[in-house]
């Protein structure tokens, strides 16, 4: 069985040849840092979807120190890069806000085809294998075939849900899972909604009254808002992902199919962006193809030999 480090390893194993090789590439055989290869390095960092701001703000930061005569040798500017990505990383890190009396109730939000309910199967298996009883609400009640989905995840987690049929009112499938979730003293309620709604309304509308529902119904919920976003989709994703963190409350995301990109510098243009830390990463479809995202171990997988 792979350890964490290396499913980590080998899930940003494109990205690493995507982006670091690439840099590698660049500063390779040069012997002084001149405005070609600048320019080179930002295209490079750029390419990989870093984001043309953070992209500035480390050859800035090169161009400063060089300047200064503080760094001269080409071969400085990788580990230069890696520190700098970290420390955007880490700005946007923040703890947890867990219930501190059971349920939590975590809000998972974003458009189809983001893996949410996948991610959301994902963690009921985590936060199960930690000891924790999980209870699961089908509020995705636009596609038969993700209450389904969810269903088979709820088998193979040992965990219960909350479901009602095709079409529903999501808010109505929440309130009765909060419910549950307090009398059945669950430790988790996690909501997998729906990207797209079935019915004419707005689906900023509706995440907004399942928001107002669990806050009447359990004080403080839902606790946490993750917003999960497709890595694949790059820039676009950050689009979508200002929607939804200013209508939704989202309070972290989740990265899927991290696994299928060479541009996994969107981990930082999007935290970057949206100020928001990232909570997990997806690296593949099992159960333990969901990874706690820490920006130490990220970048150190990256950058390191
Ligand atoms: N390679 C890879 N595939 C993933 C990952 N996460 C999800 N998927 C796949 O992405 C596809 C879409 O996932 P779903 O969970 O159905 O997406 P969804 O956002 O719930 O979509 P709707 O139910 O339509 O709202 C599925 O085939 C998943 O197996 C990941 O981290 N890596």
């Amino acid at each position: 069985m792979l350890s964490l480090l290396d499913r980590l390893k080998q899930g940003i194993q494109k990205t690493r040849t995507g982006l670091v090789s690439k840099v590698e590439d660049v500063l390779l055989g040069k012997k002084e840092i001149d405005a070609d290869l600048l320019e080179e390095l930002e295209y490079t960092l750029i390419s990989a979807d870093i984001g043309v701001r953070t992209a500035n703000e480390i050859l800035e930061g090169i161009r400063q120190r060089v300047d200064r005569h503080l760094v001269n040798d080409p071969s400085e500017l990788r580990q230069l890069i890696s520190e700098h990505l970290l420390g955007v990383l880490e700005a946007s890190d923040r703890p947890l806000n867990f219930a501190a009396e059971a349920p939590t109730v975590v809000l998972m939000v974003g458009v189809n085809g983001s893996g949410k309910t996948t991610t959301t199967g994902k963690l009921a298996a985590r936060f199960s294998g930690e000891g924790k009883t999980v209870l699961m609400c089908a509020a995705d009640t636009f596609r038969a075939a993700a209450i389904e989905q969810l269903e088979v995840w709820g088998q193979r987690t040992k965990s219960d849900i909350i479901r009602q049929s095709q079409g529903s009112d999501p808010s109505a499938v929440v309130f009765d899972a909060l419910h549950a979730a307090r009398a059945r003293k669950s430790d988790v309620l996690l909501v997998d909604t729906a990207g797209r709604l079935h019915t004419k309304s707005n689906l900023m509308v509706e995440l907004e009254k399942m928001r107002r529902t669990a806050g009447r119904v359990i004080e403080g919920a839902p606790h946490e808002v993750w917003l999960v976003l497709d890595a694949t989709t790059g820039q676009n994703g950050l689009e979508q992902a200002r929607k939804f963190t200013e209508s939704a409350g989202v309070t972290g995301l989740i990265l899927t199919k991290l696994d299928g990109t060479a541009k996994g510098g969107i981990v930082v243009a999007i935290t970057r962006e949206l100020n928001l830390p990232i909570r997990f990463i997806g690296v593949g479809e099992q159960a333990e193809d969901l990874l706690p995202f820490e920006p130490e171990k990220f970048i150190s997988s990256l950058f390191e030999a």
